[in-house]
This record gives C-alpha cells, sequence and structure tokens, in this order.
C-alpha cells in the first residue's frame, strides 16, 4: 500500500505557519499534482513529504506507517529537483547507481537496476557521459532514473521540468506520464504550468496560502471550480469576472435571471464574437494579439470592464472595431459576494 495520509499537517518556520493544516488523502498509484500561486507552500508541503523538511504538527501516514519521525532515506520515496541535482564529477551510471552503493545494495543487483532504469529512460548510450556532456532534458532523464533505480514506493517531483525550453518540456511531460503508466507507483508532482498540472494529474490540489482552496480531478477544477480564487487560477488566460450588476440588464434580455450573484464568470474560450448584433455583450477591440493558433482579443465592454476573449475562427475583428459576444448559459458560473461558487450550471462529464 502506497496511499499516503496528510492530516492537519502545519509547518512553522520561527513564528511564521507556511502550511497552515493540511489535510489530504492520495490513493495508492494516483498522479497528484500540487498547483498555486508563488510562496503558498507547494515545495515545503512535498518536502514535509520527503523529509527534507520536518513536521511541525500533524500526522503524516505512507501506507499505514506514521512517518513524522522517519528519515527521508527509510520513507520510501524518492525525490526529483528542478535542478537535477546530479554529481558532476560521476558520470551517468555512477551518478544513477550512486544511492545504491551507499545503501549497500550488492553491485550485480546494482548494475541491474540501473541498465533496466536506463533502458526505460533511454540512456543507455549516455551511461559512460559526464553530466556536463548531457542536454538539459538528458540530465532530467538521468535525475528520474537515478529516482526509479531505489524501487521507491513513491515519486515526489519539485518543478523536475521548469528548466527545460518549451519544445524539450512536451517531451518530458509526455515520458513522465508514460513512466507512470508503465510503474503505477505513486506521484506526486509540484508545478507552475498549467498543462503540465492538466494533462499529467490525476487529481489537483491547489493551494493558497498553506491551505487548500479545492481538490478535484483537471475537469472538475476546470468545469466546476468552487471559488473565484480557483476559478481564476485554473485556466489559461484567466477566466473574466465581472461584477453582476454591470451584466445583469444584458443578461435579462435573454431570460437569463443573475439572481444573488455578485460576479458571473465567462471562460475567455467560452466567449464567441458575433456579428450580427445578437451577442450578450457588446464592446470594442482593445488589443489583439495573434498566437497563430487563435487570437487574443482585448473587449473594453460597454459597462466599461475589460473581457480576454479566444477567438480561433475566420473574421478575426480589428482593433477598434465594435463587437457583440455571446456565451453558452451553460458555460456561465456564478459567484457570491464571498466568491463561493453558486448554483453550478454545468455538471462535470
Ligand atoms: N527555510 C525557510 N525558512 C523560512 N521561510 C521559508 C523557508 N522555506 C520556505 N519558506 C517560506 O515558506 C513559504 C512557502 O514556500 P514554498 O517554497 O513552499 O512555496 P512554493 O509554493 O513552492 O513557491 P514557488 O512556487 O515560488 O516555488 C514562503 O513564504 C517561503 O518564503
Amino acid at each position: 500500500m502506497t496511499s499516503l495520509q496528510l492530516h492537519n499537517l502545519k509547518k512553522r518556520f520561527g513564528s511564521t505557519e507556511v502550511i497552515r493544516g493540511v489535510d489530504l488523502a492520495i490513493e495508492d498509484g494516483e498522479f497528484v499534482v500540487f498547483v498555486g500561486p508563488s510562496g503558498c507552500g507547494k515545495s515545503t508541503l512535498l518536502r514535509m513529504i520527503s523529509g527534507l523538511e520536518d513536521i511541525t504538527e500533524g500526522e503524516l501516514y505512507i501506507g499505514d506507517r506514521l512517518i513524522n519521525d522517519v528519515q527521508a532515506a527509510q520513507r520510501g520515496v524518492a525525490m526529483v529537483f528542478q535542478s537535477y541535482a546530479l554529481y558532476p564529477h560521476l558520470t551517468v551510471r555512477q551518478n544513477m547507481g550512486f544511492g545504491l552503493k551507499v545503501r549497500k545494495v550488492p553491485a550485480d543487483e546494482a548494475e541491474q537496476r540501473v541498465n533496466e532504469a536506463a533502458a526505460s529512460l533511454k540512456l543507455e548510450a549516455l551511461l559512460h557521459r559526464y553530466p556536463r556532456e548531457l542536454s538539459g532534458g538528458q540530465r532530467q532523464r538521468v535525475a528520474i532514473g537515478r529516482a526509479i533505480v531505489g524501487h521507491p514506493q513513491v515519486f515526489l517531483f519539485d518543478e523536475p521540468l521548469s528548466n527545460l525550453d518549451a519544445e524539450l518540456r512536451v517531451h518530458m511531460r509526455a515520458e513522465i506520464a508514460a513512466l507512470h503508466k508503465k510503474l503505477g507507483n505513486t506521484m506526486v508532482y509540484v508545478t507552475h504550468d498549467q498543462i503540465e498540472a492538466m494533462t499529467l494529474a490525476d487529481k489537483i490540489v491547489v493551494l493558497r496560502d498553506g491551505l487548500i482552496e479545492q481538490v478535484g480531478t483537471p475537469r472538475e477544477l476546470y468545469e466546476r471550480p468552487g471559488n473565484l480564487f480557483v476559478a481564476q487560477f485554473i485556466g489559461s488566460p484567466r477566466m473574466n469576472v465581472l461584477p453582476a450588476a454591470s451584466v445583469e440588464r444584458q443578461f435579462a434580455a435573454y431570460g437569463l435571471k443573475i439572481g444573488s450573484a455578485h460576479g458571473v464568470g465567462m471562460r475567455p474560450e467560452h466567449l464567441s464574437v458575433v456579428y450580427t448584433g445578437a451577442g450578450m455583450l457588446r464592446g470594442t477591440v482593445l488589443i489583439s494579439e495573434y498566437t497563430g493558433a487563435a487570437t487574443l482579443l482585448h473587449i473594453e465592454l460597454e459597462s466599461g470592464e475589460t473581457a480576454l476573449v479566444i477567438h480561433n475562427g475566420q473574421n478575426t475583428p480589428q482593433v477598434d472595431d465594435a463587437v457583440a459576444l455571446a456565451i453558452d448559459p451553460e458555460n456561465l458560473h456564478f459567484f457570491d459576494e464571498k466568491g463561493q461558487a453558486i448554483r453550478p450550471l454545468r455538471r462535470a462529464a
């Protein structure tokens, strides 16, 4: 059993509490991604699981074993860092085998494990090289290989792809997904990258200021955010949220009642530009950003608010054009004055 249970976990540095009571259950074999704004405590929480940071309060179980006071090396976890943390004076083979040597795994078994990991990560031809002779992606693969050879129960990844260029990130992301499929281990992954979170996670944990805001599948968080913070954190560009008062009249014309909602959320990809004048909202194009596959339009609405719209059809409007915007009411999100989601109109598929 390699499930993880976090019970009211807290971390204080001096008098500052940076993890303020986290309860979380991670299932055996699950791929869980921690996201949240810079400084919210993602890395600290991961380091508490790894044993690199001690736990101020609360309980942490791996399987049914309480591991608060178990040393990092005895927890059955392996961590992969953003910085790779390879030994520059050791070859790829030596780097991958180093931990096994320290743990006095017999040499022939260690060699076999390194060979197996090298084969699954396509590193066989590079085993004799030194880290300086490798590309960033190859280095990160070695760092992952070093984690694999220890046969950990749980893999922990702290922004492992942040130092790679865009193309390599896409490639390595797919490799990590394939690795999870193949090994089936429990994995916990910290990232800033929305696409990584959405594509890799079975479950995303959104953290803010040392607390969990919402836990759910990528689809649940995207389609049914529980509050304004999650609504605007998940999805890029972020969800437009307009004061209910500024759209009430226009919506009423379409038979839509805003009710007690304080804010109305509309994702940029759900708004479409219409030319017939039949849109719910009207405005003028302020900025038009062509990105190849789509154009991001900044629309100044009649109410004075600005809305972002992803336009990927023909007839892209130009700056200063007057446009109308339409949205399927199913795609509207409503929030109360405290920012909590109300009247969810959509069901996650
Ligand atoms: N050793 C430390 N001593 C004091 N404060 C710390 C220490 N490590 C982290 N912190 C503080 O704890 C908070 C959480 O830091 P953490 O690195 O976990 O955030 P994060 O969400 O991973 O941020 P980022 O996305 O920027 O990496 C921050 O306010 C940080 O300054």
